[in-house]
Formats: structure tokens, sequence, C-alpha cells
């Protein structure tokens, strides 16, 4: 893949742009790319981060945390304390860079089930649905089918129906394994989890071995810079190290809809402008789109006066609606570890530097990649799920949600998805992942990790002041709901007892997270409460909803208020989904950008 040319500043200060992409990550960097096929378009996409290209912490497997806190890949956001979780900080860490989230992830690539995305459409937004999901989403990868062996004895399973062969991002299963997951899915087979063929095929209920945005013909990842073609089209002009602080906003009379014209940006410390002379495309992620709206003068009059923003389209529910998956990591030592390939050796540089040279050759523990996910309902993993569901639907016909614009109708919609979807997750970690107590260097881990998919606590994400570096207040609201931490606790149990099932018991030796000191459930709650954390995958922040039930922008992303603001990334999304999320930004920006050249029909 040859180089993206950045542009200059002086090709853009002062300069007029058909569009202006806000950020070119996951979303923003696919859509660019998709509206500059027309060679009569001028696309400009401005980033905050750096171009990390083709470095190997970007481009190598095994990655995984290895770029967090650093500033130059990473915004490491802080959550505010967590009243509902002991008052606990979250870090919540971000992408920053050419490529955005997509060249920090896990790799992990699959589709959310059928039921989820057409419940978007059910919320009011017609054309976002499933047919339309899996056609978009198939126009995003390269799918390379794994070797028969392979389909064989790792069960790497595909149905060829559900995968695109002609995208930019390839998609594949990783070419080295624990060794476990085989095993796993046995275990869960026996107490009636089935195994299914295809976990992105919409059906989404059981234990599969999932695929990844590693390229398995070259054990690199893939990620949204391999959108851009070579050679760069010449319409597409991305400039790097610029922070967009706003959209600049004018009204032709009172009452009428704001217009975009020009959005300023920060760069070297100076600020910038640039003319869009048709839209403003804001894909700045779910954290940082909802404050760029405020501070441009969208969002809830009251918090904007508060931050000293003056209000130019009252729209309350920018920054609400927050969705965020939940996870939490149980460790046990491997009872037989020369049986195992984990990633635990490689924190030995020794050992890691023998394996780099595996890695130029195609070999090694580099190559071992997160294989197995399992969804289902509650009701599969906890004989307590209709007590459960039960009394949180109570709490919705007690009323308890009116007042909130939309809110009681989604949670209802949320609820059918919940209790007959894949509301719980079981992700198969290669190597240790979990906290407080610590790995011991030379042994090898099991880490078996339960995650929440449709938490139903709502949080926010607003400014706190005007100056456009402050990071927003991001309040989850962590486990509001206790239908969460029920839910979430269930899981645990559950994740612990797959441990002590055979077959896969042989293997699973002391278990050292939680750990066995902690066994009732006050002592899983307060562990669960500080050693719990975000998957990373916020979602709802600029919810595609209609207006009066605490929308933010229409099915055509289009801001309610303005005649020319979109918003393309995964905030758009109104109810969070069962699967990993960078199928979904990369799908939804696919058919933003079929909306916005009119090809689009819903
Ligand atoms: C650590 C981690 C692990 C994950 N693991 C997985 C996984 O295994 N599988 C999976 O499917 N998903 C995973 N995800 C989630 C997935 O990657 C994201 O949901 C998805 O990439 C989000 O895409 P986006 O376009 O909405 O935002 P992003 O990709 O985050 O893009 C936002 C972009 O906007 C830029 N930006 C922000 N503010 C400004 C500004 N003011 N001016 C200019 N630019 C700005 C940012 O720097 C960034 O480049 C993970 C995420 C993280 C962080």
């Amino acid at each position: 893949m040859s180089p993206i040319q950045l542009a200059d500043i002086s090709d853009v200060h002062d300069k007029s742009f058909d569009y202006v992409v806000i950020g070119a990550g996951t979303s923003g960097l696919a859509l660019a790319t998709r509206l500059a096929e027309d060679p009569a378009i001028s696309v400009l996409v401005l980033e905050a981060g750096k171009y990390h290209g083709d470095e190997p912490s970007t481009r190598l497997p095994a990655m995984y945390a290895k770029n967090f806190d650093n500033p130059d890949y990473d915004w490491a956001f802080a959550t505010t304390p967590q009243s509902h979780a002991d008052n606990t900080t979250y870090i919540w860490h971000r992408g920053k860079g050419l490529g955005g989230s997509s060249a920090l992830n896990f790799y992990v690539w699959n589709r959310p089930p059928a039921v989820d995305i057409d419940a978007w459409e059910k919320l009011g937004n017609p054309g976002w649905n499933w047919a339309n999901y899996l056609k978009y989403s198939n126009k995003v990868i390269n799918f390379i089918p794994p070797p028969d062996t392979k389909v064989t004895a790792e069960r790497q399973t595909s149905d060829p129906a559900y995968y695109g062969t002609s995208g930019p991002i390839t998609v594949g299963f990783p070419n080295g394994s624990t060794g476990w997951d085989v095993t796993l899915q046995d275990t869960l087979n026996k107490i009636g989890i089935k195994t299914i063929t295809d976990g992105s095929g919409g059906q989404g209920i059981g234990t599969f071995m999932v695929t990844s945005t590693v390229d398995p013909r070259t054990n690199a990842r893939k990620y949204s810079v391999d959108y851009v073609p070579s050679p760069q089209p010449s319409n597409l002009t991305i400039l790097s190290l610029a922070t967009v602080t706003r959209v600049l906003l004018s009204k032709e009379r009172p009452g009428s809809d704001a217009i975009a014209t020009e959005v300023e940006f920060l760069f070297d410390d100076q600020k910038k402008t640039v003319k869009a002379s048709k839209e403003v495309l804001v894909s700045a992620g779910a954290i940082k789109s909802p404050q760029i709206l405020e501070l441009s003068g969208i969002g809830d009059r009251d918090i904007l006066q508060k931050a000293g923003v003056e209000s130019i389209v009252d729209l309350p529910a920018v920054g609400t609606n927050v969705q965020e998956h939940l996870y939490v990591g149980i460790s046990c030592e491997l009872n037989d570890p020369e049986n195992f390939n984990t990633l635990d050796p490689l924190h030995d540089p020794e050992i890691a530097a023998e394996n780099l040279q595996l890695y130029q050759k195609g070999e090694g523990l580099f190559l071992t990649g997160l294989l197995n996910l399992t969804h289902t309902p509650l009701s599969l993993v906890s004989t307590h799920a209709d007590a459960i569901h039960g009394a949180f639907t109570e709490k919705l016909k007690a009323g308890k949600y009116l007042g909130k614009p939309g809110i009681t109708e989604q949670l209802e919609v949320q609820l059918d998805v919940a209790k007959n979807g894949a509301e719980t997750e079981l992700i198969s970690f290669p190597c240790f992942l979990s906290t407080p107590n610590p790995p011991e260097p030379g042994k090898k881990y099991i880490s078996l990790v339960p995650a929440i998919n449709h938490p139903f606590s709502r949080g926010t994400i607003h400014i706190a002041s005007a100056d456009p570096l402050a990071s927003p207040a991001i309040d989850p609201h962590y486990l509001e709901e206790d239908v969460d931490l029920q839910t979430f606790l269930e899981q645990v149990k559950f994740a612990r007892r797959v441990g002590t099932l055979a077959p896969l018991s042989a293997h699973v030796g002391k278990e050292i997270n939680p750990g066995p000191d902690i066994q009732t459930d006050e002592q899983l709650t307060a562990w669960l409460k500080k050693n719990m954390n975000s998957v990373y995958h916020t979602a709802g922040s600029c919810s595609m909803l209609p207006r009066d039930k605490g929308g933010v922008v229409d099915p055509q992303l289009k801001v309610y208020g303005t005649a020319n603001v979109r918003v393309v990334d995964l905030s758009i999304v109104p109810l969070h989904v069962a699967a990993h999320t960078q199928a979904t930004a990369y799908t939804i920006a696919e058919q933003a950008a079929d909306i916005i050249k009119g090809h689009f029909k819903a």
C-alpha cells in the first residue's frame, strides 16, 4: 500500500471544499473515500491526530493495548466518577490519528444479529434494516476463507453468502490460535449452547469462531486508511494534526434551519478555517461528535449557556442516550500450558524478540488471535433471567421513564431484543486479561470474558466548558439500572462455571481473578464495580431517532435544525447492538455515502 499523501495547511486554510469531513477515523475515512469516487466533487478530511501508516505497533496483530495511553495514538478519555459503581472512574481508550479506533482496536470483525439492526428501523428510521446492513457491510470487506484444514480442525466455518470479496478491509480468521477454543465450544454444547456456522449472518445466537481485520495472507492489520486508493484521488484532501473546534453556522432568518458555512480548526496552535460549499460531515466518534455539535451551538440550550456557548439550534438530545458495552475479565492458570499458545510469554522481551523474527516468516505467537465468541439470551446462562427481566418490565410499566421523550418505547423494543436475542457475550481471550491480581511471569492463562451487549442504563456526554481542547464530561451512568448489574453478575457466575465443566475443566487451573476468596453476590458486585471496564464501543450520543423521541439526526443522518450538517459514525446508533462495533461504523459510512450521493432508496 503506498502511503497517504497528506495535505499542507496552505492547501486547506481559507480554501473551499464541497464536503468537509471531521475526523479521519473508521467511519470518516470510509465515508470520505466513497464520496471522492465522484471526481466532480471535492472532499476534505480534517483529523486531530497523526498518520501512523504501516508502523508495527499499528499493523502487527496481537498488539492489544500496545498504544494505550500514548497521546499520539490514544485519546484516553476518563469518565466522571460513576455513582452506581463505587465512584470509580473508567478510562475510555479511543484511537487518535488516521484510522481512528480502527487502528487501535482488538481486530474482531463481526456483525450484529439481524433483530438488533431491524430494531433501528422499528424506532422510526426507514431503510436502516438488516437487508441494507448486509448489503453495505459486504461493500466494506474482502473475505479470505481459511484453508480446509482450519475449517475442519479449528471450526473456522463461514457461510459465503455473508462475505463480500472486493472491499478494502480484508477479513479472515487469525492464522494462530490458542488451541482451547474447540474444547470451549464442546463444553458449551454440553450445556445447550449450540455451535453456529457463522456468527455474522444475522442469526447471532450460539458459539462461533470469529473473524478479524488481520489479513491472513500478510498477518497485518487492515484499518480505515486502507480505504484510500493508490494513487490517492486528487479530489480527496486529508489534513492531519488539525483539531476541529467548531462548525460555523448561520441562519437566513430566525426559525430557519442553520446552515454550516465554515469549519474552524486548530493547526499548530493557530486558529484556521475552511469553507464547506455543500455539507459538513461530523465523524469524530461517539465522544467527540456530540462535543463538536455542542461547541457549534447545537444542543441543549441550558447546557450550552452554562458552558458559555451561544445556542443556535436547541436540540436537547445531543449527548444523551449514550450506551456502552461493559466487560470484566476472569483469568485462570492453565494446567497444561505446554499444550496451548497464549500471548502471555510475549511479556518477556527475549521471547518477544524471537517471535518478532518468526513473525517475519509468518510464524510464531504474534499470529495468535482472539477466536471464539458466544452470544446468548440471558435465559441460556441463568435461571434468574425471567425474574431479572420481570423486575425491569414492572419498572417500565410503572412509568418511570415518562417525560423522557421516546425512551419508554426504546426500552420496550430493547427488552424484546434482549430477551430473545444475544443479550450476553462471552469472549475467549488469548492471554491474561483481568484485574486486580497480576499475572506471574512464565505462566500461561485462559481468560473468559463476559460482556453485556444491551445495557439499559443511558448515559450522557456533554461539554463542561467552551474550551475545545478540554474533554467533554463523559457520564455513562454505569449500572444505574439494576437490570444491568443483575445481568452482568449472572454472566460472571456463568463464565466461572464454564471453567469448571468438562472437557474444558481439565485445562483450567487456579483462578487468579476474581479469585477463590470472592464468592458471595456482595463480594462479586464489589469486585465487578472496581474491575469492569468499557469495551470501547460507545454508541447513541447523536442518536438517529425522530426529533420528538430523542433524536439528533434523521434517517438521512442530517442533524435536526440544520440544512447541511450530518453525523456519520457510531454515535448515530439509536439502540446498541450485540457485536463488536467496527463493522457497524464502516457500514454506517457506506450507507451514508450512498444517501449523500443520492443513490440510496429506503
Ligand atoms: C481499544 C479498543 C478496542 C476495540 N476493539 C474492537 C474490536 O476488536 N472489534 C470491533 O469491532 N470494534 C472494536 N472497537 C470499537 C471500534 O473500533 C469503534 O467502535 C469504531 O472504530 C468507531 O468508529 P468511529 O468512526 O465512530 O470513531 P473513530 O474510529 O474513533 O474515529 C473518530 C476520529 O475522529 C478524530 N477526531 C476526534 N475529535 C476530533 C476533532 N475535534 N478534530 C478532528 N478529528 C477529531 C479522532 O482522532 C478519530 O480519528 C475497539 C475500540 C477501541 C478503542
